[in-house]
C-alpha cells in the first residue's frame, strides 16, 4: 500500500529495523524502563475499530485510514476487526464478548500489538491488555510514534517527546502487571493488576524521570522558539507577505511546494512525511517577493498532545496572510479531510487567515467529486502538483489574493538609488515605471517603512 520513494528509503527501513532488533529483546525488558518498552515500534499487528455513527463505508474508511498509519508506523497489519456498538464499551472499548474474538485472532495470527481507532482511557488500554495478553495502544499512541520516527530538527523531536511523554504519564501501569510477567517471563500467578511490590516503586522512578525530563524539554522549546521569534520579526519588518500550505497528511502539499516553488522537499506516498517545515522565498510574476511555506500534515482527532507540543509551528499558520488548503480530491472522503483541518485551524486561531482550496491530484481525482468539491467550496482551485494542471491559475489567485501594500507613492528616483528601486520591485507593486533624463519616474504603492524611506524624493 504504501510506495516509498527516492534515497530516505534505505535509511528508513534501516533505522526501522534496527528498532525491530531491539524489540525483539523481551527478555531484557526488565532493564529498561516502561517509558523506553512504551517507544518501541510495533510490528505485527491486529486493528480493532468501534463504529458507532455514520455509514459502514466511514467505518471502512477509518480503519482503512488506521491501516495506513500502523504501516506508516512501520508495522504488518495482519488482521482488522470492527464491532458495530451505540458506544465503546466503558470497560474494555469493544463489548466483552468480542475481546474473545480479538483474542482468538491475536493467537491465530501471532500478533504481538492491538492497535485501537480511537482514543482510549488508560483503563480500557489496561483491561484490554491483560485479556489479551498483548501490547495494546491507540491511535493517539499511534500518530505519535509516527511523529517520532519522522521528526528530524531539534524543535520538532523536543515537541514530539513532550507529547510523548505528556501521553504515558497518565497511563504508566508499572511492571508488577502481566506485561512484565510475560515480557520477563515469570509464572504467571493470579497477582493484580497496576504494579504492587517492586513495579510500584519502578513505577514511581519512572514517573519522576518524567516529569525532570519534561522540565528540561519545555525549557529547550522555549530556547529553540526564541531563534524562531527572531526569523518572524524579521520578515516582519521587511513586510514580507507569507503563506502557509495547510492540509490533511498525504493531500500534496510538499508536492505543490516543489511545483509551486522549485523547493526540492521530501514527497512520500506515506502519512506524515513532513514534520518540520520548510519556507521557501518566491516572488509574484511583478517581482513582489513572499514566503511559502510546508506544514505538518493533519489529521482526523489529531492527538491534543500533538496540538499542543506543535501550537509554535501551528500559530505560523495562524500569522501567515494565506493559507492554501490542499485536499487530495482523489480521497474517497475530501470533505471530511476539510472538515478535520478546519478543526485543528479553529484550535490554533487561523479561521481568519484568507485560504484557498486547492483540490490536488485532479490526475486521478474522479470528476464529479471536485464538481461536488467546488460546489461547496466557491473560492478554490483545481490542480495536479504532479501534472502541473492548474498551477498557473493558482498563482494567479495566490497574487489576487497576497495582501495589497498600502501607501500610494509617486516619486522621482536618482539614478543612484539603485536600491530603493530595487526595494519597490521586490516589495510594492508598481502602476507605473519612466526612465527620465535626472532618474526614475516610479508610480506604486508600498508598505509604510518603505514609503517613509522614499518621502525625500517625493514628486510634488
Ligand atoms: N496522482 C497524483 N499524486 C500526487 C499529486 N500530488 C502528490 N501526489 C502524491 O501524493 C503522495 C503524497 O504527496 P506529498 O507531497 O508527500 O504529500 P504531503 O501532503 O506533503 O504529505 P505529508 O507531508 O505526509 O503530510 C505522494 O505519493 C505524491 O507523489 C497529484 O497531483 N497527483
Ligand atoms: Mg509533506
Amino acid at each position: 500500500m504504501t510506495e516509498h520513494m527516492g534515497s530516505t528509503e534505505g535509511l528508513e527501513l534501516e533505522e526501522r529495523n534496527s528498532l525491530r532488533r531491539v524489540a525483539n529483546l523481551r527478555t531484557e525488558l526488565e532493564d529498561i524502563t516502561e517509558v523506553e518498552y512504551r517507544q518501541l515500534r510495533l510490528e505485527r499487528v491486529v486493528l480493532v475499530g468501534v463504529w458507532t455513527e455514520g455509514t459502514a463505508e466511514d467505518a471502512d474508511n477509518s480503519l482503512a485510514e488506521l491501516k495506513l498509519l500502523a504501516e506508516t508506523a512501520g508495522s504488518e497489519v495482519l488482521d482488522a476487526l470492527i464491532q458495530r456498538r451505540q458506544k465503546p464499551d466503558p470497560a474494555t472499548y469493544i463489548g466483552s464478548g468480542k475481546v474473545e474474538d480479538l483474542r482468538a485472532a491475536v493467537v491465530a495470527t501471532g500478533a504481538d500489538t492491538i492497535i485501537c481507532d480511537g482514543a482510549l482511557a488508560p483503563s480500557q488500554l489496561r483491561n484490554l491488555e491483560d485479556r489479551c495478553k498483548v501490547k495494546v495502544v491507540d491511535r493517539t499512541a499511534l500518530i505519535l510514534d509516527i511523529f517520532a520516527q519522522h521528526a528530524k530538527s531539534k524543535e520538532g523531536k523536543a515537541q514530539v517527546e513532550l507529547a510523548q511523554l505528556q501521553y504515558q504519564t497518565q497511563r504508566l501501569r508499572g511492571w508488577g502487571g502481566n506485561l512484565s510477567r510475560q515480557a520477563g517471563g515469570q509464572a504467571a500467578g493470579g497477582e493484580g493488576i497496576g504494579g504492587r511490590g517492586p513495579g510500584e516503586t519502578k513505577l514511581e522512578t519512572d514517573r519522576r524521570r518524567i516529569q525532570m525530563k519534561m522540565t528540561k524539554l519545555r525549557r529547550e522549546l522555549k530556547e529553540l522558539g526564541k531563534a524562531r521569534e527572531t526569523k518572524k520579526a524579521n520578515r516582519k519588518r521587511h513586510e514580507i507577505p507569507s503563506v502557509s500550505i495547510a492540509g490533511y497528511t498525504n493531500a500534496g502539499k510538499s508536492s505543490l511546494l516543489n511545483r509551486l516553488t522549485d523547493a526540492g522537499v521530501l514527497v512520500e506516498d506515506a502519512l506524515f512525511a513532513t514534520l518540520d517545515p520548510t519556507t521557501r522565498r518566491t516572488q509574484t510574476s511583478d517581482g513582489r517577493v513572499y514566503t511559502m511555506s510546508d506544514t505538518v500534515g493533519f489529521v482526523r482527532n489529531l492527538p491534543h498532545q500533538l496540538v499542543e507540543a506543535f501550537r509554535s509551528t501551528l500559530e505560523e499558520i495562524a500569522e501567515s496572510d494565506l493559507i492554501l488548503h490542499v485536499v487530495d480530491g482523489s480521497h474517497p472522503d475530501p470533505g471530511g479531510q476539510i472538515a478535520a483541518v478546519r478543526s485543528v485551524l479553529a484550535d490554533v486561531d487561523a479561521l481568519d487567515v484568507p485560504e484557498i482550496i486547492v483540490i490536488n491530484k485532479a490526475d486521478t481525482a474522479d470528476p464529479l467529486v471536485i464538481k461536488n468539491l467546488l460546489a461547496r467550496e466557491p473560492h478554490a482551485v483545481v490542480v495536479s502538483a504532479r501534472t502541473g494542471e492548474g498551477i498557473d491559475e493558482l498563482l494567479s489567485a495566490i497574487e489576487a489574493d497576497l495582501p495589497q501594500p498600502a501607501t500610494h507613492v509617486d516619486v522621482l528616483l536618482p539614478y543612484a538609488r539603485g536600491d530603493l528601486l530595487n526595494q519597490i520591485h521586490t516589495q510594492g507593486e508598481i502602476e507605473s515605471l519612466d526612465h527620465e533624463s535626472d532618474g526614475t519616474h516610479v508610480v506604486a504603492r508600498v508598505h509604510g517603512h518603505l514609503a517613509a524611506e522614499l518621502a525625500d524624493y517625493a514628486v510634488k
